[in-house]
């Protein structure tokens, strides 16, 4: 049985703990029944011996089939994994989602996508990776009651996504600690107002207003002046013509979306000027989580 989960943009600027987007990057886990239990670890990660032990996924994944299974079977695990740890791409809700998505699957129990989508939930209390990693595409996402409320836009393919990422891990957790615990009547309307205008243009299509309404008060510089070369990033993204260009969740990778026509232009440009960050172009995902049995 074979799980994949897609790599995973949040908070697009102003929509902070609400706006999220999946991306052609993906984990992926295949497991087998096995007389013992084993890991092996591709990709992302396969250098660090720790994740071989008692990583999050198997945790998660033993937290669930435990419950599900009456039957104490043993697994092979063997992970390709694309997305980067802790460089702002979803990579513990890639985890978190794949994991819960396995355990049902290796059960053979049908696991509807809002309820996957709630159950990841309990790991990840902000909807902004989770949701894009289990729907695909671009979502906005609040929680109700302890339930996900989204609304999801496929991305047109003519668009594509330029990710320029650093050596440099951001913790997501300890990022969070960082951010003012209050915020101005006036910096609330900012990013209320830009979010929401965002959120339209993404969904009637209006691709020139990115630019504008992608613009953010309550993160991005209180994060960003941790690594300031990430303003030179976004500065130089939008130069060479991206429609938008952002901290990608907590970063420290910076995403920036354009149209299919300049994407290699501004790939070149970003790549000569930041040699030393892995710079890329990747398309979206429409689809989300995975499961092949
Ligand atoms: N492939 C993986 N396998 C196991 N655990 C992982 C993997 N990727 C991420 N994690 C867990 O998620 C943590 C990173 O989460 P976080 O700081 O939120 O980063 P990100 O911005 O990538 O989501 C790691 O420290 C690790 O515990
Ligand atoms: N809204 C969250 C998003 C964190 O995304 P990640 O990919 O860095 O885990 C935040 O801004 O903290």
């Amino acid at each position: 049985m074979r799980v994949s989960v897609p790599a995973t943009s949040a908070n697009m600027g102003p929509g902070f703990d609400t706006l999220g987007i999946a991306l052609r990057m993906k984990n992926q886990v295949l497991i087998k029944p096995s007389k013992f239990h084993s890991v092996s670890l591709k990709g992302e990660g396969s250098n660090n011996p720790a994740l071989k032990d008692n990583n999050m996924f198997i945790s998660i994944f033993n937290d669930f089939y435990h419950n599900l299974s009456t039957k104490r079977r043993n697994f092979r695990f063997e992970f390709f994994n694309e997305v980067p740890m802790s460089r702002g791409l979803g990579s513990s809700s890639a985890v978190i989602v794949s994991a819960i998505a396995s355990a049902y699957a290796i059960e053979g129990i049908e696991l509807p996508k809002p309820k996957l989508l709630n159950l990841a939930l309990a790991y990840e209390n902000h909807p902004d990776n989770i949701t894009p990693a289990v729907m695909g595409g671009f979502n906005v996402a609040t929680v109700q009651d302890n339930e996900v409320k989204y609304i999801k836009k496929d991305m047109p393919k003519y668009l594509k996504a330029i990710v320029v990422i650093p050596n440099r891990p951001i913790s997501t957790h300890m990022s969070r600690k960082t951010l003012p615990y209050k915020y101005s009547k006036d910096d609330a309307v900012f990013n209320l107002s830009h979010a929401s205008l965002l959120t339209a243009a993404f969904m009637t299509e209006n691709w020139e207003m990115l630019r504008m309404a992608s613009q953010d008060k309550f993160h991005q510089k209180y994060r960003m002046k941790q690594m300031p070369e990430l303003f030179e990033v976004q500065k130089a993204s939008l130069k060479a013509g991206s429609l938008m260009s952002t901290l990608s969740g907590s970063g420290s990778t910076f995403f920036s979306i354009s149209h299919a026509d300049d994407c290699r232009k501004i790939e070149k440009e970003l790549k000569a000027k930041f040699p030393h960050f892995r710079v890329f172009v990747t398309d979206f995902d429409n689809y989300g989580v995975r499961v092949d049995k």
